[in-house]
This record gives C-alpha cells, structure tokens and sequence, in this order.
C-alpha cells in the first residue's frame, strides 16, 4: 500500500535536523512556509534573537475579535548518542511492525515534531479538505530553543507586540506519552530551581589535617538536600488521600547533578561546587523555599547561585466552569480517550503562556506507548500519528467553537 501523504510530510519534518546545539532553524522555516502555502494560511517569521526562527501561521475565524487558540510546538530536539541507536535518528526510516502498522523512528518523533505536524495536518482536513470555517482565530506558532529552556524563543515572543496582537485565549502544548491508556493532559507544571553551592577554604598539602576545606563545606549542604529527597520520596511513595498513586507532579524532586573541585590528588582544593536539578511541585511557596536554600549556603559557608529559578505557580483551570477545558473534556471523551490530570514533572513553554495569563495545556496524544522523549531509539507509530490528526481535528474545531463572552 502507499504510503499516505500525511506520513511522507511527518517523514520530511522529521528529517530536517533541528538538532541541539546546532539546529537547523532556516531548514524548518523553509518547510514551515511550504506547509503555509499548501494551507493558505498567513505566515510570519520573527527573530527575537539572530537565527532564532518564530514562525507563526494563522488561520483567521469568522469572529476574529474573540480570542484566539494557540498550538504552540517547539521546533528543536534534543540531542542523540547515535551509537545506541538501531536506526539512525535523522531518516525517520519507517519500519513493518507485526500488526501491520508501521513505527517510525526518529530525534524528535514523541518530542514533539509528532504534535506540530498533527496540528498542520488537522488544519489540513478542517479548512482545505472540509472547507471548514471556525468561529475563533487559530494561530499554529512555532519556537525554537524549547530545549534549553526557551529563553530565546517563548520567552521573547510572549514579551514581544506581536503576541499581544494574537489576543490568545487558551493554548495547547506539548505533554508526555502514557503507556496506560489515559491521556495524559498538564494543566500546569513543576518549577525548576537548578542551584549550585560555591564554597572557599583553606589549602595546603593532601598529607596534613587542613582545617575548613572547600569540599567538608559543601558536604552538610549535600546531606541536608539528600535528607529532602529522601523525605519526598517517601510522599511520593505514599497513596494519595483517595487511594491514588502519586505522580512525580505531585512532589517535589530533588537530584544531585552537578560535582566539581580539586586540581591534583595531593592538593586541597581551593573551591568546589555542587549543583542540584531541583523541581518544585506548585503547591510550595517558591519565595520561601529560594530563602531557606540561600540560608542553607550562608549556615555552611558557602553561596547559593540560581542558574534558573522559576517563580510562578499558575495553574490552568480544569474546571466546567472554564469553557475551554468544558469544550476540550467533551471532546476528547468522544474520542475515546479517558483522562488523566498532571502537573508537568519538567518545564516546558507552557510555563510562559500560563505566566503571560494564558491558560494551557500539555497533550501529547500517544496512549498505550512507551515514554520515549529524550531516549534512544525514539519512535511513534504511523496509527498513532494518524489518530492524532483526527484527535486535533476534533479538538480544535471544538476549542475554535468555544462561545465569547459577548454570544453567551
Ligand atoms: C529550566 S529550562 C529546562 C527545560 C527542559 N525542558 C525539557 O526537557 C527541562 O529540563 O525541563
Ligand atoms: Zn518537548
Ligand atoms: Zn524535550
């Protein structure tokens, strides 16, 4: 059988190597525009930061002045060791599977080229096949540098004019694959706090007692945070309230990642620094927790510097009384998806949006599937990419259809 052309474009998409740290951005603009054209959409590209591609295609409503829908995707991936990989990770090769489905493998396939084209191609069936015209203005935005941490892209672009022009109501963003059955849907996400400890001692030779060494400085500050992460386990570990299993959502994590200090075996360092991955869970007080972890340093004699501190703790409404989530619970229920909400447990551009007073949420339609993003050998399936269109078909003409203020 041949293969559709919906796949061939999710096959282009994911051949253009948006890799870090070098992606190429002018390669996805390019195709980003053909997708316009093909669509008849109207596009722009802006640079915040030089050869950092924003590119937004939007499809006008018949009720222009309502707020708009955003589908927000980031355009870069992350990474690959290739060695481990069974396919190589730029020809998104499309391999029989023993159902006769297909699984394409691909940097990039969960995370998230798979919902970026999805939307194209749910855009695709509502306006060029369906000849389709939806009540609110639906902008397809696409950004760079999501994954390292979206300074250059997201961050600029909601500061920018440009989208205070867009007058967005509610946004969809990328979640997480489940392999239960649910759909996964993020209503907000944990904040990250990456911290490193910076402490000074005495020096001298590695044959003496040396008193008040850099390292023996750190090494309360080390234990105090593995003392937390042991304490949150535990939280984790225990069954919600209703008997429910916890989700890392819940709790805050806290992991040791970074280790640096000495010279030579024989030298005591005159510096070391330890550094921490900490995600704080939205129900701690952001504030509060940066002062205890500065008090922390100063007890011990050591400097608390932030490399990211996030401080804001906006959760998007799940709520019938929130027309969009109303409209967008309805809907996936008549796809056939149950669903299962989350905190975010990493950061994604949500953040941005919900920060900037637009609500979102974090969907990846892939149930039943392994939780490939960031890993080797990542890959979806051809049904999975399939029944995502028809997913975002329904959702978005629902989401566009979604009544102002004005008609209610
Ligand atoms: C603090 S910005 C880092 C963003 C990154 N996002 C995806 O993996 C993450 O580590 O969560
Ligand atoms: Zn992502
Ligand atoms: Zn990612």
């Amino acid at each position: 059988m041949s293969i559709q052309p919906s796949v061939l474009r999710f096959i282009e998409y994911l051949r253009i190597k948006t890799v870090q740290p070098e992606p190429d951005y002018a390669a996805c603009t390019r195709f980003l525009e053909q997708q316009a054209n093909e669509l008849g959409l109207i596009y722009w590209v802006k640079e915040y930061v030089a050869g950092k591609p924003v590119v937004v295609l939007s499809w006008p409503g018949t009720s222009p002045e309502q707020g708009s829908i955003i589908l927000n995707s980031h355009t870069d991936v992350v990474p690959v060791f290739e060695e481990f990989w069974h396919y190589p990770p730029f020809d998104a090769e499309r391999v029989a599977t023993d159902d006769g489905d297909y699984k394409i493998y691909a940097r990039g396939a969960q995370d998230m080229k798979i919902v970026g084209m999805c939307y194209l191609e749910a855009i695709r069936r509502l306006k060029v096949e369906e000849k389709r015209r939806l009540e609110r203005t639906v902008h397809l935005v696409f950004v760079p540098d999501e994954e390292i941490g979206g300074r250059d892209g997201m961050q600029m672009f909601v500061e920018s004019a440009e989208f205070g022009v867009l007058n967005a109501a509610f946004a969809l963003d990328e979640g997480m694959a489940n392999p239960g059955d649910a759909l996964r849907v993020f209503y907000g996400e944990r904040a990250p706090c990456w911290v490193k400890f910076v402490a000074h001692g005495n020096t001298g030779h590695g044959s003496q007692f040396i008193e008040g060494t850099a390292a023996e400085k750190l090494l309360p500050i080390i234990d105090h945070l593995m003392q937390f992460r042991q304490a949150q386990l535990q939280v984790f570990k225990t069954p919600r309230e209703d008997g429910s299993a916890r989700t890392l959502g819940d709790v805050t994590t806290a992991n040791l990642t970074l280790l640096q200090s000495g010279v030579q075996q024989n030298v005591v360092p005159e510096s070391a620094m330890v550094g921490f991955d900490i995600r704080m869970t939205p129900a701690v007080d952001y504030a509060q927790f940066k002062r205890d972890l500065e008090a922390l340093a100063a007890k011990h004699g050591a400097e608390a510097e932030f490399v990211q501190f996030w401080d804001d703790n906006t959760i998007t409404s799940t709520d019938a009384a929130n027309p969009f989530w109303a409209a967008f619970e309805l809907t996936v229920a008549a796809q056939g998806f149950g669903v299962f909400k989350e905190i975010f447990p990493a950061a994604t551009d949500s953040r941005y949006l919900r920060r900037a007073g637009v609500p979102a949420l974090g969907v990846t339609p892939l149930c039943n599937a392994p939780i490939l993003l960031h890993d080797h050998d990542e890959f979806v399936k051809e049904s999975e990419f399939l029944r995502g269109i028809d997913f975002y078909a329904a959702v978005v003409a629902a989401l566009a259809s979604v009544p102002g203020q004005s008609a209610t």
